[in-house]
């Protein structure tokens, strides 16, 4: 099974990383190719992954063809390999934002299996959350196959397309901003003494551990922020500082920014 990667940006570097770390995939399995020779040459000299000299090559030598290039450029890049797709062979597997199925049924051809995905950073490090939803095309063995690339570098969830966008915001963009918050706590640590490094350990063992919780502990967030908080203590003071600040606030007003900033593509 062969994966073809076109564009070798930040997503597919932590998809390639994330596939070489929890899968039984080999490098030579993977074959990339970018606009940009430098990254693309670095990547499969670091990662032992093929360079190919063209999309079309990768398009050609692929069962699975990973479209990872920006949304500005995805429309020609498909058409330029688009005689390449084998509906028999080749499932396009696309993980650009506010590219829809029905776009990409209509540039790629009619017949061709397609799973439209929406993953995040994490998937580098086996804890991803990706969004996926197939067309009518994509189907048993080979559909599982799809999908399964991803279970494999974290978990996956079956969305409705107009779902996507706000997804997108919250899993897709998410990591951004929990890594905001986190510099923002370890910068507030360092404010009070302590060096960045040990901060920004701190600060994140303290994310995880979180998230980790709300994911496992019966309790919804509101009944662990009760029990954080005892009374009279220093966690309700904080707290009560965030809000008046706008924490709540300023969450919902970035999410529905980066959902608006979505549905404008
Ligand atoms: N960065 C993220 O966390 C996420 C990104 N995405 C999607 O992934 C896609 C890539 O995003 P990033 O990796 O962040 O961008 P990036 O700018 O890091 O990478 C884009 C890649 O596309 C390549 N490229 C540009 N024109 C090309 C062409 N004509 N032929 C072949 N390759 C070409 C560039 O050389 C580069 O390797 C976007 O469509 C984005 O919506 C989806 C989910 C999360
Ligand atoms: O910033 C972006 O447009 C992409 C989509 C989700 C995460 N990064």
């Amino acid at each position: 099974m062969k994966i073809g990667f076109i564009g070798v940006g930040g997503m597919a570097q932590a998809i390639i990383t994330g596939l070489l770390k929890q899968t039984k995939l080999a490098p030579s399995d993977i074959l990339v190719h970018s606009a940009h020779a430098s990254t693309y040459e670095r990547v499969a000299k670091q990662t032992g992954v093929t360079a190919k000299a063209s999309n079309v090559e990768v398009a050609k030598d692929s069962d699975f063809v990973v479209l990872a290039v920006t949304p500005n450029v995805a429309t020609s890049v498909v058409q330029e390999i688009r005689d390449q797709l084998d509906p028999k062979k080749t499932t396009l597997i696309s993980i650009v934002a506010g590219l829809t199925l029905e776009r990409l049924e209509e540039l790629a051809g009619y017949d061709l299996p397609i799973l439209r995905t929406l993953p995040n950073l994490n998937v580098a490090i086996g804890a991803g959350m990706t969004a996926v939803h197939a067309n009518e095309n994509l189907t048993g063995e080979t559909k599982k196959k799809a999908v399964g690339l991803f279970d494999q570098i974290g978990s996956t969830v079956t969305l409705p397309e107009n779902d996507f966008a706000t997804f997108s915001a919250l899993a897709g963009s998410s990591p951004a901003y929990v890594y905001f918050f986190i510099d923002s706590l370890s910068r507030a640590g360092v404010k009070h003494g302590l060096t960045k490094t040990a901060a920004t350990k701190i600060a994140a063992q303290a994310v995880m551990g979180s998230a980790e919780m709300v994911l496992k502990s019966d309790e919804n967030p509101f009944g662990l922020i009760d029990q954080v908080s005892s009374p009279g203590g220093s966690t309700v003071a904080g707290l009560l500082a965030m809000e008046e600040a706008g924490f709540m606030t300023a969450v919902v007003k970035g999410i529905d920014a980066t959902i608006d900033r979505n549905n404008a593509e």
